[in-house]
């Protein structure tokens, strides 16, 4: 057993209820279907689950608009179903971490109403006003196709409201300490229900100042600490885990002296990973690590490929947008704000080498992975449905009718169905039974990489091959040592690594095994994993 705290070690799995499965029939994924695929959750090898937003909402961003931060969506079902879902995870030695939406609520939730109709209610003051809407001019608009600014003038209210996102998600106001009570009651709502931790949404935002980008800011920072105080004061043990789309050093505060968040998302290696791949060259991968700061004793980096929002591409250099919209998103409905709107496998030409290898590198750089639901199976988009509808379909079960995820006449969105990614051929039933496809792949990759103290968790420390297409890294923790080999082109070469012995590729499922004093020659996209000790 490892001495590391658990979310150090951890697969992460990102689930959404409402595409998971149809319990009762109408057609919307719920707490009471989910419960009856959390052992297939738990074959995949992964530890712990994120539960995207499950309260109740009028859902115009998917449920990111919270209209009560202590309810359960009736589509989903109740709070006993959330409670159900949550010990039947646990029973099987899954943890739980939800979403939290601290940034902003839904223009439906009580507060806002209440806020809008009088100037003089407690709940005004949870807001931010304005009577013109220059106020905060340095900040940039996150969701630029469809909002022209982030101010709108309310009608009943007389004044205009502060948004960073959609006009329906007016931002709370952390100047007011109500809000900061509100919030870290909400925390303890479901804490105090067993959750193991939150998945914490939008934070770089929860302050506003003149003369700034209003991102990232002291007192953003100070109240993200309340937060944590609360988390080791109340509940220790559980983890905190902060979604901020930024540069490396500006992430850092978000991990304070330890004493902010436990885990960071790491936005800016994901691109970076896709242009390497595409481009034959590792030094995108290489560039942004060495720009990566270490880290407090007891922190963790959370990576990922893909997600439910688009392939964000805002933590790269202009020029490096355009290319990746070049390569990755020919059609113009592939492109959504600052990314790309698609599922990883269609990214990948659902070319299983380039998938192959994507997915071992991203499970043996350093970090807690995080894997997208469906992605095992290497499902496709739909990129005719709006705004990040198209990578959030149903799940693909089966050949049964709606993919066998629902007995519903209609779906909340269509199933995929299109030649190449149909459900009829495309689905876990059928996957399970081919030992070569991606669902059995994931599992053999996880499988691998959790059986190796080194890749959960070890120090890394760069090789050099002599080749800008031929990545290579050592993991190590103890005498449980690694060497990640990587062909990121489409043309054979050698590897530039000559092993000094013996050495067993934990890639290849009948352990393959390389001479000592040969150089390795790699086939395209070929990854390995050597076992060195
Ligand atoms: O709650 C509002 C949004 O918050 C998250 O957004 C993140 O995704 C954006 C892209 O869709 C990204 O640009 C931004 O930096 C992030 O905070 C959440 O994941 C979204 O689904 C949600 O709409
Ligand atoms: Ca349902």
């Amino acid at each position: 057993m490892s001495d590391k705290p658990w979310y150090q070690e951890a697969v992460f799995f990102e689930l959404n209820i409402r595409a998971y499965r149809d319990s009762n029939g109408d057609g919307i994924g719920d707490f009471r279907g989910a419960i009856d695929k959390l052992d297939y959750i738990r074959s995949l090898g992964v530890d712990c689950i994120w539960v995207q937003p499950m309260y109740p909402s009028p859902l115009k961003d998917d449920g990111y608009d919270v209209a009560d931060y202590t309810g359960i969506l009736p589509d989903f079902g109740t709070l006993d179903d959330f409670r159900a879902f949550l010990d039947a995870a646990h029973a099987r030695g899954l943890r739980v971490v939800t979403d939290l939406v601290m940034n902003h609520c839904s223009e439906e939730h009580a507060w806002f109403q209440a806020a809008r109709q009088d100037r003089h209610s407690p709940y005004r003051d949870y807001f931010v006003w304005s009577d013109t809407p220059e106020k905060y001019s340095g900040a940039r608009i996150i969701f630029l196709d469809v909002e022209p600014s982030n101010w709108t003038y309310d009608e009943v209210a007389g004044q205009y409201f502060w948004h960073r996102f959609y006009a329906s998600q007016p931002d709370l106001n952390y100047e007011n300490p109500a809000v900061h009570e509100e919030m870290l009651n909400v925390l303890r709502f479901w804490l105090d229900m067993g959750i193991d931790g939150f998945r914490a949404d939008a934070v770089p935002y929860l302050y506003e100042r003149e003369g700034t980008n209003s991102e990232n800011l002291p007192e953003t920072h100070e109240f993200l600490k309340k937060v944590r105080r609360l988390v080791d004061e109340e509940y220790p043990g559980r983890v905190i885990i902060a979604e901020a789309n930024q540069w490396p050093e500006d992430l850092l505060p978000y991990f304070g002296d330890g004493d902010e968040f436990h885990v960071c998302f790491h936005f800016p290696i994901m691109p970076r990973l896709f242009m390497a791949l595409k481009s034959g060259d590792k030094t995108p991968i290489i560039d942004i690590l060495a720009r990566t700061p270490p880290i407090p004793p007891g922190a963790q980096w959370m990576t990922f490929l893909r997600n439910h929002d688009e392939l964000t591409l805002e933590m790269v250099t202009p020029e490096e947008r355009q290319w990746m919209w070049e390569q990755y998103a020919p059609d113009p409905r592939m492109r959504l704000n600052m990314g790309i709107r698609r599922r990883l496998t269609p990214l990948l030409d659902n070319d299983k080498r380039r998938w192959l290898a994507l997915n071992a590198l991203f499970l043996s750089l350093p970090g807690t992975p995080i894997l997208y639901y469906g992605d095992e199976i290497g499902m496709g988009e739909n990129i005719w449905l709006d705004d990040r509808h198209g990578v959030r379909t149903p799940m693909q079960w089966s050949a049964a009718t709606n993919a066998g995820f629902s007995e519903a006449e209609k779906t909340y969105q269509p199933v995929i169905d299109d030649a190449e990614y149909s459900y009829r051929h495309l689905n876990v039933a059928a996957q399970e039974t081919d030992a070569n496809s991606y669902l059995n792949w994931t599992r053999y990759l996880v499988a691998a990489r959790q059986a190796q103290p080194a890749l959960r968790a070890g120090t890394l420390a760069w090789v050099e091959t002599g080749h800008a297409a031929v990545l290579a890294f050592r993991r190590a923790e103890g005498d449980n040592r690694v060497l990640c080999v990587f062909n990121l082109s489409d043309t054979a070469r050698p590897s530039g690594i000559i092993p000094a012995t013996t050495q067993t590729d934990l890639l290849s499922r009948d352990k393959r095994s390389f001479p000592a004093g040969e150089e390795i020659h790699l086939s395209p996209y070929e990854c390995l994993w050597l076992l060195e000790n």
